[in-house]
């Protein structure tokens, strides 16, 4: 073939030479002025790409990159080409004008059975695709019809989203010629632009070259597998604590006087920043803070599949004792498995009772060290900045003991423990480091958020350029806001990171990072015995009176057998709260209540969450329940279906008759036969039957939302202001 120079193509397109050089360096091709001479290839590339019709916008194909020039005609076509070609032979696959039309009438084989593994089993079935593949080619192929069938066909695994160029080196062809194809199909897609599965198939194809997917799960496997770190790679790393404890007993209080008055001389410098978490120094020895106080914030983390927390400092205000919520941080922390430590705060009171608080947490089952137990006990007073040394000492202590340790020399991991979208900074979130070092620059992942660290910044203010394991830092950098208690896992590449991401958001977080606490619930549980997956059967007991929930915690224990243990990891007296379902959660639990409700918050978290939720009236009812459950032989059941709910505003004692409630009806209805109950503070003082129910002096068959009411209820008077009456009805479900 003779030499064709730039200029001579351009004229003979009509198109300036820029232009072409423009088109050929685009798609990889070195050449340098319009008295360059061209290959073969370049010139039929030029012919093909303004031989196009308008190019289809293809969801991958971006159309900025498409430029439009004057069609030529066809038949200036061929007589451009006539002359480049002169005596040489077509080129196969390259020189055929390519009609898009035609491109897209061929039928492609069904392609979805390659999205499979490679794999085990598949293997054979492969082999079979790959000759059923091979007839289809040989039909298919206008451009080589007297191709071998038998000819071997290479098959090659890809990602679902890939570049011409890498799809050219795993074809082990050059990029120009799966550029020329795309162009037939009328698709025009520069050396780096990245193609969908589907058409990288169609263009290998072509090439009697058959793609698989790429093992789904690879790269997300790669960046969110467990891993175990071998005894030599381990180092001591600071513990972590939360402070705990009921309402106003100091819990603040004692970590800004910690914080305030445990920071070296070196950090003292920086201005402290409440960033989430913060480290303090005792005798040149680090402790991790969360700074969020507080039981609730501690299992929300939990919930999410966050294990940060190493102990909990339980603060117990020495003059007031161990009130409801202390007992709730003492499970919450139990069944999270982490240490306790007791802080007995506002020491320089006068009331201040340290024995008092001694035998309370002893009947809380938390025998102090001083009475022949093993629980940490440390008097302080946060507003006199006592005794904190000493407990700090303490936390040091347990940490030894612990011997907590972490890999600080691998890519990092850990736990994203507060985000939030800064105006002036995009995204910001506090992490802490739970494995390896994180450094600036380094690729990350956060659930559906990723990025490339641009920078980080410790609690005291300053920037850092890395972060070991314990270590709280606050990163910038993250393409969204990412939830706390999402764990983060850098990446190899911002890509692969970005691809995780995109997966995450895709396929559920849950799923993929398989952090889910298993949800348990009464009606499965026999199967989740029999499959070996239940040891433990965790229960929360709300009831409406003390008495209950020592007879149900009893009662319910004594049904454990060698199969199953029953733990009832909470009781207490009350309503059922959005903490007993963040337990319950985070656990694995299920919460039976007597004579209690959950609230309609509540109740929205807990379908949110499958937390399953058992209400009773009788004890013995709960006990047969879980007995049959373990059985595996609980009866079609009877499940309740609250109506409504109806406000009472009003109330009326009529002589002779009783007390009329008039009521307003919050949402849902109530009809006349529907069953009710009487909820006052989450407590349910009263179930039964409605007397009547009437709209003004009218008897009425139901109220619908929004309007008021007067309503009646069978032996039962003590109606007060305030009330909600809960309307249900009973329908069968089968097990
Ligand atoms: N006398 C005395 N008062 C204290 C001490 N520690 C805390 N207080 C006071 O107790 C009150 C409650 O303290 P906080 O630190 O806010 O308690 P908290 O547990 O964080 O409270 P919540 O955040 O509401 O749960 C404040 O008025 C404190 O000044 C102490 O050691 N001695």
């Amino acid at each position: 073939m003779s030499k064709v120079r730039v200029y001579e193509i351009a004229k003979q397109l009509d198109i300036s030479t820029k232009e072409i050089l423009d088109k050929l360096k685009e798609y990889g091709f070195e050449v340098h002025s319009h008295m360059s001479s061209l290959q073969e290839d370049e010139v039929n590339l030029i012919m093909e790409y303004y031989a196009q019709e308008e190019p289809t916008n293809e969801k991958k194909v971006e159309s900025e990159e498409v430029i439009k020039p004057p069609t030529p005609t066809l038949s200036e076509l061929e007589k451009a080409k006539e002359t480049l070609k002169k005596q040489e032979e077509p080129l196969q696959q390259s020189t055929q004008i390519a009609d898009p039309r035609t491109t897209k009438e061929r039928t492609r084989p069904d392609l979805t059975h390659q999205v499979k593994s490679t794999k085990g089993k598949n293997k054979k079935k492969n082999k079979n695709k790959k000759l059923e593949k091979a007839g289809n080619m040989g039909q298919q192929n206008f451009d080589n019809e007297n191709k071998n069938l038998n000819e071997d066909i290479k098959v090659i695994e890809i990602p679902a989203n890939i570049s011409i160029r890498d799809l050219a080196d795993k074809m082990n062809m050059a990029a120009i010629e799966l550029i020329k194809n795309l162009m037939k199909k009328g698709k025009m897609a520069t050396i780096n632009q990245e193609i969908d599965f589907e058409l990288a198939a169609q263009v290998a194809e072509e090439f009697d070259i058959i793609v698989e997917l790429e093992e789904e799960k690879d790269l997300l496997e790669e960046i969110f597998k467990e891993v175990e770190d071998k005894e030599e790679d381990l180092e001591a790393r600071p513990p972590v604590v939360v402070v705990m404890g009921h309402v106003d007993h100091g819990k603040t209080s004692l970590l800004d006087a910690i914080r305030s008055t445990h920071v070296t001389t070196r950090e003292a410098g920086g201005i402290t920043q409440h960033i989430g978490a913060s480290t303090v120094t005792l005798n040149g020895k680090k402790i991790t803070f969360l700074d969020t106080p507080g039981h609730e914030a501690f299992t929300a983390m939990r919930m999410r599949g966050a294990q940060v927390t190493d102990i909990a400092i339980l603060v117990v205000a020495a003059d007031d004792g161990v009130m409801p919520q202390t007992i709730e941080a003492i499970n919450h922390a139990r069944a999270a498995g982490v240490e306790i430590i007791v802080a007995i705060n506002k020491m320089d009171k006068q009331g201040a009772n340290p024995d008092r608080v001694k035998q309370e947490l002893a009947d809380q089952g938390l025998l102090v060290e001083d009475w022949g137990g093993d629980t940490i006990c440390v008097p302080v007073s946060a507003v006199k900045g006592e005794g904190l040394d000493n407990l700090l000492e303490m936390v040091l202590l347990v940490a030894e003991m612990n011997n907590y340790k972490a890999n600080p020399n691998c890519k990092a991991r850990g736990t994203i423990v507060e985000a939030q979208l800064d105006k002036g900074r995009g995204p910001v979130a506090t992490v802490l480091v739970q494995r390896g070092t994180l450094k600036v620059g380094d690729p990350i992942v956060a659930g559906c958020a990723y990025g490339r660290i641009r920078a980080m910044v410790d609690d005291k203010g300053r920037q850092v350029k890395k972060a070991g394991p314990s270590t709280p830092v606050e990163i910038l950098g993250l393409s969204e806001v990412p939830v706390a208690g999402d764990m983060f896992y850098v990446a190899n590449s911002d890509k692969q990171a970005r691809q995780a991401a995109d997966k995450v958001k895709a396929q559920g977080r849950l799923q993929i990072l398989g952090q889910s606490q298993q949800k348990v619930s009464l009606d499965d549980l026999y199967n989740q015995i029999q499959e070996g997956q239940m040891k433990e059967l965790n229960l929360i007991v709300k009831a409406d009176v003390q008495g209950s929930v020592e007879a149900v915690k009893q009662s319910l224990e004594r049904l454990s057998n060698e199969e199953v243990r029953i733990r009832i990891i909470h009781g207490a007296v009350g309503a059922i709260t959005e903490s007993d379902l963040m337990l319950a959660s985070a656990s694995g639990a299920i919460i039976i209540g007597f004579n209690v409700r959950p609230d309609t918050a509540t109740k929205a978290i807990a379908d949110r969450e499958e937390v399953d939720i058992r209400l009773y009236r009788v004890i013995y009812n709960a006990i047969e329940d879980i007995k049959s459950a373990m059985k595996g032989m609980l009866d079609p059941e009877f499940v309740e279906k609250v109506t409504g709910h109806i406000e009472v505003r009003q109330t009326f004692k009529v002589s002779g008759v009783g007390t009329v409630a008039g009521g307003y009806v919050l949402d849902g209805k109530v009809g006349r036969h529907s069953g009710v109950r009487i909820v006052r503070d989450g407590i349910v003082v009263y179930e039964g039957k409605l007397a009547s129910l009437k709209r003004f002096k009218d008897d009425v068959k139901e109220v619908n939302t929004g309007y008021e009411c007067g309503l009646m209820f069978e032996r039962f008077n003590d109606i007060k202001e305030g009330d909600i009456a809960e309307a249900f009805i009973m329908e069968e479900v089968p097990r």
